[in-house]
């Protein structure tokens, strides 16, 4: 390694660290959370709406079932509303989402077909995303994002009907750019290129299926997806990466840029990233253990990762834990449930079982490893059965965290739209306390 480099990164050792006292004398919120793990109210939004705790008279925390309310209606209730009359839901969610009420038939009909007719690229950007190196597909989509910035005539507008002109542009475009990407990757690894157009009329889920496998997908799996998109679409304006875009939306900058550093944000395997962690960590688990049945053989791995001597040893089990939720995230519910119908009908139960245990046990061991050290009740996150779902539904592992951004990216917009439009909006910039000691200036020639 360049020896500046290592010294350097010798220095940040120690250059870095910050006695961890001085939080509390400071009362500096570290990670912008409250002693009970709550997080510090930094804005109000009517979008979309997280519960996990109820307060009780004397201030303390009640868990209680997770709820997740998009413009004041329950998630549960959007997702049995579309069930019970069998059509698919994400169009009416992102109508819901950025228009902040329920469409009627007619208006949820013209808006559908608008947005399916948007859905289509500029051919430029398909030979962009074509030409691009690399193999993440959350870096050529914030790469492809900033592209289309060039490609809008009026990038830099912030009024109200542009900025619900280029969130609707960029909620059709992703699943077309996350599927060519993905295709053109494939390419790169020896496969033949399949380019499709989108076709007008087809919902988002079901053209981004055809885009991704041409006509070998199922309603089935149309239905699946949908529903994966709905649940996903929004988490309230404090989650990582919407904070992320109205932090950057905060300056006036244009959607773009704003939208890019949310993606960013996302891929990290703390928030939208940990999904394909998920993933990787079960392959790691099952080659590491003799029996996927065995309670004793799982609990005493679990220890070893959250000891740090196993997997990636970071301590963390993926898909475990949320900043809100205690007793149960609803997504990760309905995910499950999903998750437990496709196993019976794919073959797959000792696969679900095995997830099934490892939330049962997860949870246990976390409690007991943390103690009364933490005063934290962790459930499994939206991440914990994402991953498997998509693969049960022929999807590869590439596109885990895309597809995430490709339902996020509503919530982005219309957190966005609310940022900027408030009229008594001020650029989010919160204080740093300073932690380092004075010292004078040397000149060059009196430095050792
Ligand atoms: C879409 C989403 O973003 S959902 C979240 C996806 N992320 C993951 O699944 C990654 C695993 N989970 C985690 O890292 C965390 O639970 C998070 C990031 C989701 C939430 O973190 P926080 O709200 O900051 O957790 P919090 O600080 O209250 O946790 C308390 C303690 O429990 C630990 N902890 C929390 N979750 C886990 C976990 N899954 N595995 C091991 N330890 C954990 C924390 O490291 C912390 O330890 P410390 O006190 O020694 O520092
Ligand atoms: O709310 C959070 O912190 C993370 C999360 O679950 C999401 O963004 O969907």
């Amino acid at each position: 390694m360049n020896n500046i480099i290592k010294k350097i990164s010798e220095t940040i050792r120690t250059t870095t660290q910050i006695d961890p006292d001085l939080f509390q004398t400071y009362n500096v919120k570290r990670g912008l959370r409250n002693e009970d793990h709550t997080g510090v109210v930094v804005g109000l939004t009517k979008v979309g709406d997280v519960v996990g705790y109820e307060r009780d008279e004397d201030g303390s925390l009640k868990a209680i079932p997770g709820k997740l309310i998009y413009r004041g209606i329950n998630i549960e209730d959007i997702v049995k509303g579309a069930q019970e009359e069998n059509r698919l839901g994400f169009e009416e969610t992102i109508f819901l989402i950025l228009a902040g009420y329920l469409p009627a038939k007619e208006e949820l009909k013209d808006f559908s077909q608008l947005l399916s007719q948007t859905m289509d690229l500029n051919p430029k950007i398909t030979m962009h995303i074509l030409d691009l190196e690399g193999s993440d597909i959350m870096n050529i989509l914030s790469r492809c994002v900033l592209e289309l910035y060039t490609f809008d005539e009026n990038a830099d507008d912030t009024s109200e009907e542009n900025l619900v002109r280029q969130s609707l542009n960029l909620i059709a475009t992703f699943p077309t750019i996350i599927a060519y990407a993905y295709n053109a990757l494939r390419h790169n690894q020896g496969k033949s290129l399949h380019i499709r157009h989108p076709k007008v009329n087809l919902s988002l889920a079901e053209n981004f299926l055809y885009m991704m496998k041409g006509n070998k997908y199922t309603p089935l799996e149309v239905k699946i997806l949908d529903l994966a998109l709905m649940v996903h679409a929004d988490h309230g304006g404090g989650n990582n990466s919407t904070f992320a875009v109205r932090v950057t939306s905060s300056t006036g900058t244009d959607t773009y840029s704003s939208i890019a550093a949310g993606i960013g944000s996302l891929k990290g395997p703390l928030h939208g990233g940990a999904n394909l962690r998920v993933v990787d960590m079960l392959k790691h688990i099952k080659k590491n253990i003799k029996d996927w049945t065995d309670v004793e053989e799982v609990d005493a791995f679990l220890q070893k990762i959250l000891n740090k001597q196993a997997y990636n040893k970071t301590g963390l089990i993926y898909g475990i834990g949320h900043a809100i939720y205690t007793i149960s995230d609803p997504r990760a519910t309905l995910l499950k449930e999903m998750a437990r119908d496709l196993a019976i009908e794919k073959g797959r139960e000792d696969e679900f079982n095995f997830y099934n245990l490892l939330e049962e046990r997860a949870i246990k061991n976390f409690m007991e490893y943390k103690g009364s050290n933490v005063k934290k009740q962790v459930c499994a996150n939206v991440d914990f059965y994402s991953g498997f779902v998509y693969d049960m539904i022929g999807l590869p592992q590439e596109i885990y965290t895309p597809l995430f951004a490709m339902a996020r990216i509503v919530g982005w917009t219309a957190h966005r739209i609310e940022e900027l439009n408030f009229k008594e909006r001020r650029i989010i910039r919160p204080a740093y306390k300073n932690a380092s000691d004075i010292k004078s200036y040397i000149p060059l020639n009196e430095r050792t």
